[in-house]
Protein backbone atom coordinates (compact mmCIF):
# COMPACT_ATOMS: atom_id res chain seq x y z
CA UNK A 1 0.00 0.00 0.00
CA UNK A 2 1.19 3.23 -0.94
CA UNK A 3 0.92 5.86 2.35
CA UNK A 4 -0.56 9.23 1.32
CA UNK A 5 0.05 10.66 4.82
CA UNK A 6 2.11 10.66 7.77
CA UNK A 7 -0.53 8.75 9.62
CA UNK A 8 -0.07 6.05 7.49
CA UNK A 9 3.51 5.77 7.43
CA UNK A 10 3.29 5.43 10.90
CA UNK A 11 0.87 2.11 10.20
CA UNK A 12 3.67 1.07 7.87
CA UNK A 13 6.34 1.68 10.33
CA UNK A 14 4.77 -0.85 13.01
CA UNK A 15 4.53 -3.77 11.53
CA UNK A 16 8.45 -3.43 9.58
CA UNK A 17 9.75 -2.92 13.48
CA UNK A 18 10.03 -5.00 16.43
CA UNK A 19 7.74 -3.87 18.83
CA UNK A 20 10.37 -3.08 21.34
CA UNK A 21 11.57 -0.15 18.97
CA UNK A 22 8.30 0.92 17.87
CA UNK A 23 7.61 1.72 21.16
CA UNK A 24 10.79 3.54 22.10
CA UNK A 25 9.63 5.65 19.18
CA UNK A 26 5.85 6.13 19.63
CA UNK A 27 6.18 6.15 23.23
CA UNK A 28 6.52 9.22 25.44
CA UNK A 29 6.73 9.76 29.33
CA UNK A 30 4.84 8.17 32.49
CA UNK A 31 1.15 8.26 30.72
CA UNK A 32 1.96 9.53 27.84
CA UNK A 33 -1.17 12.51 28.31
CA UNK A 34 0.92 15.23 26.74
CA UNK A 35 2.02 12.77 23.98
CA UNK A 36 -1.72 12.66 22.57
CA UNK A 37 -1.94 16.33 23.83
CA UNK A 38 0.59 17.26 21.03
CA UNK A 39 -1.76 16.06 18.71
CA UNK A 40 -5.08 16.71 19.78
CA UNK A 41 -4.32 20.42 20.46
CA UNK A 42 -4.04 20.86 16.69
CA UNK A 43 -7.14 19.40 16.44
CA UNK A 44 -9.08 21.97 18.56
CA UNK A 45 -7.29 24.79 16.70
CA UNK A 46 -9.61 25.06 13.67
CA UNK A 47 -8.28 27.46 10.31
CA UNK A 48 -10.64 30.73 9.09
CA UNK A 49 -9.83 31.10 5.60
CA UNK A 50 -9.70 33.78 3.22
CA UNK A 51 -10.89 33.64 0.14
CA UNK A 52 -11.02 35.39 -3.33
CA UNK A 53 -7.35 36.38 -3.32
CA UNK A 54 -6.51 35.15 -6.47
CA UNK A 55 -3.30 33.87 -6.49
CA UNK A 56 -1.00 31.69 -9.42
CA UNK A 57 1.11 29.71 -6.62
CA UNK A 58 2.70 29.96 -3.30
CA UNK A 59 6.10 30.74 -1.93
CA UNK A 60 7.05 27.89 0.86
CA UNK A 61 10.68 29.43 1.37
CA UNK A 62 12.22 30.79 3.95
CA UNK A 63 15.69 31.79 5.75
CA UNK A 64 16.84 30.38 8.64
CA UNK A 65 19.93 32.13 10.11
CA UNK A 66 20.67 33.32 6.63
CA UNK A 67 20.69 29.93 4.90
CA UNK A 68 17.22 29.34 2.63
CA UNK A 69 15.34 26.38 3.35
CA UNK A 70 12.30 25.12 1.06
CA UNK A 71 9.87 24.86 3.51
CA UNK A 72 9.42 25.58 7.04
CA UNK A 73 9.41 21.92 8.00
CA UNK A 74 12.72 20.53 9.67
CA UNK A 75 13.75 17.27 10.89
CA UNK A 76 13.98 17.88 15.03
CA UNK A 77 16.47 15.15 16.01
CA UNK A 78 15.71 12.11 17.04
CA UNK A 79 18.16 9.32 18.23
CA UNK A 80 19.21 6.16 16.96
CA UNK A 81 18.18 5.90 13.26
CA UNK A 82 19.67 2.87 12.66
CA UNK A 83 16.72 1.22 14.91
CA UNK A 84 14.56 2.49 12.00
CA UNK A 85 16.54 1.14 9.07
CA UNK A 86 20.46 -0.30 8.57
CA UNK A 87 21.64 3.42 6.44
CA UNK A 88 20.38 5.28 9.27
CA UNK A 89 21.20 9.19 9.32
CA UNK A 90 22.87 8.82 6.68
CA UNK A 91 19.32 7.76 4.95
CA UNK A 92 17.95 10.73 6.69
CA UNK A 93 20.52 13.01 5.79
CA UNK A 94 20.49 12.04 1.69
CA UNK A 95 16.46 13.07 2.43
CA UNK A 96 17.09 16.02 3.80
CA UNK A 97 19.22 17.27 1.54
CA UNK A 98 16.99 16.33 -1.38
CA UNK A 99 13.99 18.11 0.18
CA UNK A 100 16.02 21.02 0.96
CA UNK A 101 15.34 21.72 4.73
CA UNK A 102 17.04 21.54 7.74
CA UNK A 103 18.13 18.20 9.32
CA UNK A 104 19.00 18.98 13.48
CA UNK A 105 21.19 15.75 13.66
CA UNK A 106 20.82 13.91 17.39
CA UNK A 107 23.88 13.97 19.24
CA UNK A 108 22.48 10.36 20.05
CA UNK A 109 23.09 9.44 16.74
CA UNK A 110 24.10 5.77 15.21
CA UNK A 111 26.13 7.36 12.50
CA UNK A 112 28.50 9.58 13.24
CA UNK A 113 28.29 13.59 12.67
CA UNK A 114 30.89 13.87 10.43
CA UNK A 115 29.29 11.00 8.07
CA UNK A 116 25.72 12.43 8.17
CA UNK A 117 27.67 15.72 6.75
CA UNK A 118 29.33 13.55 4.33
CA UNK A 119 25.79 11.67 3.19
CA UNK A 120 24.30 14.84 2.98
CA UNK A 121 26.68 16.67 1.05
CA UNK A 122 27.07 20.21 -0.24
CA UNK A 123 23.33 20.61 -0.14
CA UNK A 124 22.71 19.36 3.27
CA UNK A 125 21.56 22.47 6.05
CA UNK A 126 22.70 20.32 8.77
CA UNK A 127 22.30 21.56 13.07
CA UNK A 128 23.76 19.70 15.86
CA UNK A 129 21.48 19.25 18.57
CA UNK A 130 23.83 18.67 21.58
CA UNK A 131 23.24 17.82 25.75
CA UNK A 132 25.60 19.64 27.22
CA UNK A 133 27.85 16.69 29.27
CA UNK A 134 29.29 17.10 33.00
CA UNK A 135 32.32 16.53 31.34
CA UNK A 136 33.35 20.01 30.19
CA UNK A 137 35.93 18.23 27.64
CA UNK A 138 33.53 16.69 26.87
CA UNK A 139 30.91 18.90 25.77
CA UNK A 140 33.79 21.07 23.94
CA UNK A 141 35.18 17.99 21.98
CA UNK A 142 31.23 17.62 20.79
CA UNK A 143 30.93 21.18 19.41
CA UNK A 144 34.27 20.72 17.79
CA UNK A 145 33.31 17.54 16.50
CA UNK A 146 29.95 19.47 15.08
CA UNK A 147 32.02 22.36 13.64
CA UNK A 148 34.53 20.38 11.54
CA UNK A 149 30.97 18.98 10.34
CA UNK A 150 29.79 22.28 9.14
CA UNK A 151 27.35 22.40 11.08
CA UNK A 152 25.48 25.66 11.16
CA UNK A 153 23.37 25.98 14.27
CA UNK A 154 23.44 24.17 17.98
CA UNK A 155 20.67 22.66 19.50
CA UNK A 156 21.08 22.80 22.92
CA UNK A 157 18.54 20.82 24.57
CA UNK A 158 17.19 21.78 28.20
CA UNK A 159 14.60 19.79 28.90
CA UNK A 160 16.10 16.79 30.02
CA UNK A 161 17.99 17.52 33.58
CA UNK A 162 16.65 13.58 34.02
CA UNK A 163 15.57 11.60 31.42
CA UNK A 164 11.28 11.23 31.38
CA UNK A 165 10.21 8.19 32.85
CA UNK A 166 9.54 5.68 29.51
CA UNK A 167 7.50 2.80 30.65
CA UNK A 168 7.19 0.98 27.53
CA UNK A 169 11.20 1.35 27.46
CA UNK A 170 11.09 -0.37 30.74
CA UNK A 171 8.34 -2.94 30.12
CA UNK A 172 10.68 -3.78 27.10
CA UNK A 173 14.19 -4.06 28.57
CA UNK A 174 15.19 -1.51 26.07
CA UNK A 175 18.08 0.00 27.85
CA UNK A 176 21.03 -0.46 25.74
CA UNK A 177 21.36 -0.26 21.83
CA UNK A 178 21.35 -3.68 19.88
CA UNK A 179 24.80 -5.19 18.98
CA UNK A 180 26.66 -3.25 15.96
CA UNK A 181 24.70 0.17 16.89
CA UNK A 182 26.79 2.97 18.90
CA UNK A 183 26.04 5.98 20.21
CA UNK A 184 28.99 7.13 17.62
CA UNK A 185 29.60 10.86 18.63
CA UNK A 186 30.07 9.99 22.26
CA UNK A 187 33.39 7.69 20.34
CA UNK A 188 36.60 7.83 22.17
CA UNK A 189 35.45 10.76 24.66
CA UNK A 190 36.25 10.72 28.15
CA UNK A 191 33.68 8.49 29.92
CA UNK A 192 32.50 6.59 26.61
CA UNK A 193 30.66 3.48 27.95
CA UNK A 194 30.36 2.37 24.83
CA UNK A 195 26.07 2.31 24.52
CA UNK A 196 24.17 5.35 25.48
CA UNK A 197 26.67 6.81 27.02
CA UNK A 198 25.19 9.98 27.02
CA UNK A 199 24.54 11.50 30.44
CA UNK A 200 21.29 13.84 31.33
CA UNK A 201 22.74 16.94 33.96
CA UNK A 202 20.80 17.33 37.06
CA UNK A 203 22.66 20.97 37.59
CA UNK A 204 22.49 22.68 33.90
CA UNK A 205 21.71 25.94 34.38
CA UNK A 206 22.24 29.46 32.15
CA UNK A 207 25.91 29.35 33.27
CA UNK A 208 26.63 26.20 31.17
CA UNK A 209 24.46 28.43 27.98
CA UNK A 210 26.66 31.55 28.87
CA UNK A 211 29.89 28.79 28.81
CA UNK A 212 28.67 27.66 25.35
CA UNK A 213 28.37 30.81 24.07
CA UNK A 214 31.60 32.00 24.86
CA UNK A 215 33.14 28.56 23.18
CA UNK A 216 31.55 28.89 19.79
CA UNK A 217 30.31 31.11 16.99
CA UNK A 218 27.54 29.03 16.16
CA UNK A 219 24.04 30.24 17.06
CA UNK A 220 22.47 28.68 19.92
CA UNK A 221 19.28 27.25 19.70
CA UNK A 222 17.47 26.67 22.79
CA UNK A 223 15.34 23.24 22.44
CA UNK A 224 12.60 22.11 24.90
CA UNK A 225 11.85 25.72 26.37
CA UNK A 226 8.41 26.54 26.66
CA UNK A 227 7.89 29.19 29.25
CA UNK A 228 8.09 32.71 27.64
CA UNK A 229 10.32 34.13 31.01
CA UNK A 230 12.52 31.73 29.95
CA UNK A 231 12.46 33.00 26.60
CA UNK A 232 12.93 36.28 27.79
CA UNK A 233 16.14 35.27 29.64
CA UNK A 234 17.48 33.01 26.72
CA UNK A 235 17.77 36.55 24.28
CA UNK A 236 19.42 38.20 27.80
CA UNK A 237 22.02 34.82 27.41
CA UNK A 238 22.57 35.81 24.00
CA UNK A 239 20.76 32.90 22.21
CA UNK A 240 19.45 33.47 18.56
CA UNK A 241 16.94 30.79 18.43
CA UNK A 242 14.29 29.11 20.22
CA UNK A 243 12.82 26.04 19.90
CA UNK A 244 9.48 25.18 21.88
CA UNK A 245 9.49 21.51 22.06
CA UNK A 246 8.11 19.29 25.50
CA UNK A 247 10.56 16.46 23.57
CA UNK A 248 7.24 14.90 21.96
CA UNK A 249 5.87 13.99 25.35
CA UNK A 250 8.69 11.98 25.78
CA UNK A 251 9.79 14.50 29.15
CA UNK A 252 7.82 15.87 31.59
CA UNK A 253 4.51 14.04 31.18
CA UNK A 254 1.45 16.34 31.24
CA UNK A 255 3.64 19.09 29.88
CA UNK A 256 1.31 21.56 28.03
CA UNK A 257 0.72 20.74 24.07
CA UNK A 258 3.90 22.18 22.56
CA UNK A 259 1.28 24.14 20.11
CA UNK A 260 -0.32 26.19 22.67
CA UNK A 261 3.21 27.43 24.30
CA UNK A 262 4.19 29.15 21.29
CA UNK A 263 1.93 32.05 21.29
CA UNK A 264 3.02 33.67 24.02
CA UNK A 265 7.23 32.84 23.41
CA UNK A 266 6.89 33.95 20.11
CA UNK A 267 5.40 37.53 21.85
CA UNK A 268 8.13 37.70 24.40
CA UNK A 269 10.99 37.59 21.99
CA UNK A 270 12.78 39.26 18.78
CA UNK A 271 14.65 35.61 17.59
CA UNK A 272 13.33 32.98 15.63
CA UNK A 273 10.66 30.49 17.24
CA UNK A 274 10.67 27.45 16.20
CA UNK A 275 8.27 24.74 17.38
CA UNK A 276 8.08 20.56 17.41
CA UNK A 277 5.76 18.09 19.06
CA UNK A 278 2.58 16.80 17.13
CA UNK A 279 2.94 17.72 13.76
CA UNK A 280 1.17 15.49 11.44
CA UNK A 281 -0.29 17.31 8.39
CA UNK A 282 0.43 20.94 6.47
CA UNK A 283 -2.53 22.43 8.43
CA UNK A 284 -0.77 22.11 11.44
CA UNK A 285 2.54 23.98 9.94
CA UNK A 286 0.13 26.68 9.10
CA UNK A 287 -1.69 26.92 12.48
CA UNK A 288 1.88 26.89 13.94
CA UNK A 289 3.16 29.92 11.81
CA UNK A 290 -0.19 31.74 12.23
CA UNK A 291 0.78 31.38 15.70
CA UNK A 292 4.22 32.96 15.64
CA UNK A 293 6.26 29.90 14.91
CA UNK A 294 8.79 30.56 12.16
CA UNK A 295 9.39 27.05 11.47
CA UNK A 296 8.33 23.25 12.86
CA UNK A 297 10.24 20.31 13.04
CA UNK A 298 9.03 16.88 13.11
CA UNK A 299 10.08 13.89 15.08
CA UNK A 300 8.59 10.72 14.77
CA UNK A 301 7.19 10.91 11.00
CA UNK A 302 10.59 10.75 10.27
CA UNK A 303 11.51 7.87 11.74
CA UNK A 304 8.54 6.52 10.33
CA UNK A 305 8.98 6.77 6.91
CA UNK A 306 12.55 5.86 7.59
CA UNK A 307 11.37 2.41 9.14
CA UNK A 308 8.69 1.75 6.35
CA UNK A 309 11.19 3.03 3.04
CA UNK A 310 14.31 4.47 4.73
CA UNK A 311 15.64 7.51 2.44
CA UNK A 312 12.82 7.44 -0.08
CA UNK A 313 10.38 7.14 2.64
CA UNK A 314 11.70 10.21 4.50
CA UNK A 315 11.74 12.03 1.22
CA UNK A 316 8.19 10.76 0.48
CA UNK A 317 6.88 12.39 4.38
CA UNK A 318 8.76 15.14 3.85
CA UNK A 319 7.08 15.56 0.34
CA UNK A 320 4.07 14.88 1.58
CA UNK A 321 4.21 17.54 3.80
CA UNK A 322 5.07 19.99 1.50
CA UNK A 323 2.15 18.95 -0.77
CA UNK A 324 -0.17 19.48 2.06
CA UNK A 325 1.39 22.82 3.54
CA UNK A 326 1.26 24.10 -0.42
CA UNK A 327 -2.47 22.98 -0.35
CA UNK A 328 -2.88 24.62 2.88
CA UNK A 329 -1.99 27.74 1.75
CA UNK A 330 -3.74 27.70 -0.94
CA UNK A 331 -7.20 27.18 0.97
CA UNK A 332 -6.52 29.85 3.27
CA UNK A 333 -5.82 32.20 1.19
CA UNK A 334 -2.48 32.67 1.30
CA UNK A 335 0.66 33.30 -1.22
CA UNK A 336 3.29 32.43 1.40
CA UNK A 337 4.39 31.37 4.36
CA UNK A 338 4.75 34.82 4.85
CA UNK A 339 1.32 35.99 4.62
CA UNK A 340 0.16 33.47 7.37
CA UNK A 341 -1.75 35.51 10.17
CA UNK A 342 -3.15 35.40 13.61
CA UNK A 343 -6.51 36.00 12.43
CA UNK A 344 -6.43 32.69 10.63
CA UNK A 345 -6.63 30.38 13.68
CA UNK A 346 -9.64 29.84 15.93
CA UNK A 347 -9.26 27.62 19.36
CA UNK A 348 -13.06 25.52 19.65
CA UNK A 349 -13.66 23.27 22.51
CA UNK A 350 -13.85 19.69 21.59
C1 LIG B 1 12.57 8.31 19.08
C2 LIG B 1 12.84 9.73 19.48
C3 LIG B 1 14.12 10.11 19.82
C4 LIG B 1 14.39 11.42 20.18
N1 LIG B 1 15.67 11.77 20.43
C5 LIG B 1 15.95 13.06 20.72
C6 LIG B 1 17.29 13.46 20.92
O1 LIG B 1 18.22 12.68 20.80
N2 LIG B 1 17.50 14.75 21.27
C7 LIG B 1 16.48 15.66 21.40
O2 LIG B 1 16.73 16.81 21.72
N3 LIG B 1 15.21 15.31 21.18
C8 LIG B 1 14.92 14.04 20.84
N4 LIG B 1 13.62 13.68 20.60
C9 LIG B 1 12.56 14.70 20.61
C10 LIG B 1 12.37 15.30 19.21
O3 LIG B 1 13.44 16.14 18.87
C11 LIG B 1 11.11 16.15 19.11
O4 LIG B 1 11.11 17.12 20.12
C12 LIG B 1 9.81 15.38 19.17
O5 LIG B 1 9.93 14.11 18.57
C13 LIG B 1 8.74 16.16 18.44
O6 LIG B 1 7.53 15.55 18.51
P1 LIG B 1 6.90 14.64 17.34
O7 LIG B 1 7.60 13.33 17.43
O8 LIG B 1 5.47 14.58 17.76
O9 LIG B 1 7.10 15.32 16.02
C14 LIG B 1 13.35 12.37 20.24
C15 LIG B 1 12.04 11.98 19.91
C16 LIG B 1 11.78 10.68 19.52
C17 LIG B 1 10.38 10.29 19.14
C1 LIG C 1 20.25 9.37 25.67
C2 LIG C 1 19.49 9.52 24.40
C3 LIG C 1 18.24 10.29 24.60
C4 LIG C 1 17.45 10.34 23.35
C5 LIG C 1 16.24 11.18 23.53
O1 LIG C 1 16.31 12.36 23.67
C6 LIG C 1 14.93 10.57 23.53
O2 LIG C 1 14.86 9.35 23.45
O3 LIG C 1 13.94 11.30 23.64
Amino acid sequence: MMPFSVREFEALARDRLPRYAYDFIAGGADDEVTVRANEQAFARLRLLPRVLRGQPGRDLGTTLFGAGITMPVLLSPTAFHRLADPAGEQATARAAAKAGTVLIASMASTVPIGDIATAGGADLVLWFQLYIQPDQAVTDALVKRAEDAGCRALVVTVDSPVLGWRQRDHHNEFHDLPAGLYCENMRGLAGDSGVRSIAMVPELSWEHIDRLRQTTELPIVLKGLMHPADAVTAVEHGVSGLLVSNHGGRQLDTAVAAIDAVADVAAAVDIPVLMDGGVRRGTDVVKALALGAHAVGIGRPVLWGLAARGEEGVLDVLELLRGELDRALALTGCASVRQVTSDLVREVRC
